[in-house]
């Protein structure tokens, strides 16, 4: 669904990116880590069209989007949603209106069809119809999220990009974020491109990771055969306490769901 190869990105001397390819496959959830500064925010960045690379090639769907015309990369966008980190909901609007936001920009939809439609998706995250006429103040962090995962779906998108999506929400929170993600995601059959930290998340959602390190992909593949790779950093990151507790964690969901319905 996604090609990115022989990606370079710069920013004066600072090269973030040299030779990077990475594969994302129709239908899949994949997820990307990497140290701070590795630059996976450039790279989704660069894959939706924010970023111009200094080199190399995107293609979705087959459609080299560096080099495609307006219209066939503005038709290529349209399938494209996007939740920002911290939700990047504009304040000036109320829930209602930030989710019909891009309705407005890209379609000529009646204002009834584009009420329908927006409550519809709000419906789908879980929101309750009163919530729609709330100001963006008033929502806690994990509504925001839930918000702005309304907004990134309201075009009904293949593709879903979304930048730490979990970041600053307590673990209860990110858990349920989490679950939702992965509703949404089985039910409308969306490939996923997820950056993120959170290690609980990783575990429970991710079909493959890709780790960022070394300005390139250093490997992509199921969470088990990632943690499992010979790198000081991965080691560091999957295996030390935190990652352990994470897979411990994820042990005890599967045991619990597996002993439950009799798999
Ligand atoms: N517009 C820009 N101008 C200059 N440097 C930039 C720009 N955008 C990103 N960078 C640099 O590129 C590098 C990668 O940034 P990026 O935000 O992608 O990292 P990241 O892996 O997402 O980090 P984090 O996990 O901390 O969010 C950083 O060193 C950053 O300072």
């Amino acid at each position: 669904m996604i090609e990115v190869s022989a990606l370079r990105n710069q920013f004066g001397d600072h090269v973030v990116h040299q030779d990077l390819g990475l594969k994302v496959r129709k239908g899949e959830v994949l997820c990307v880590v990497g140290g701070s500064g590795s630059g996976k925010s450039v790279l989704m960045r660069s894959i939706i069209g924010l970023h111009r690379p200094s080199a190399g090639q995107v293609t979705i769907d087959g459609v080299d989007l560096l080099h495609a015309d307006d219209t066939t990369r503005q038709s290529i966008e349209r399938r494209m949603g996007v939740l920002f980190q911290k939700g990047a909901l504009y304040s000036s609007l109320n829930v209602l209106e930030n989710v019909m936001f891009p309705l407005k920009e890209y379609t000529d939809l009646s204002q009834d069809d584009m009420t329908e439609l927006a409550m519809s998706k709000l419906a789908l995250v879980g929101l309750q119809p009163q919530v729609a006429f709330n100001s963006v103040q008033s929502l806690s962090g994990g509504m925001i999220k839930r918000v702005a995962l309304a907004r990134a779906l309201v075009l009904e998108p293949e593709l879903l990009f979304l930048d730490e999506p979990t970041a600053g929400l307590d673990p209860v929170g990110a858990d349920d974020f989490d679950e939702l993600l992965l509703t949404v995601q089985q039910a409308l059959g969306l490939t996923v491109f997820l950056v993120t930290h959170d290690l609980d998340s990783l575990h429970k959602i991710s079909d493959r990771i890709a780790v960022l390190a070394q300005k390139k992909v250093l490997v992509v593949d199921t969470p088990q055969r990632v943690a499992e790779y010979d790198d000081p950093w991965i080691q560091d990151y999957f295996n030390g306490p935190r990652g352990r507790a994470a897979q411990a964690t994820q042990r005890e969901h599967i045991t619990e769901r597996g002993e439950g319905n009799g798999n």
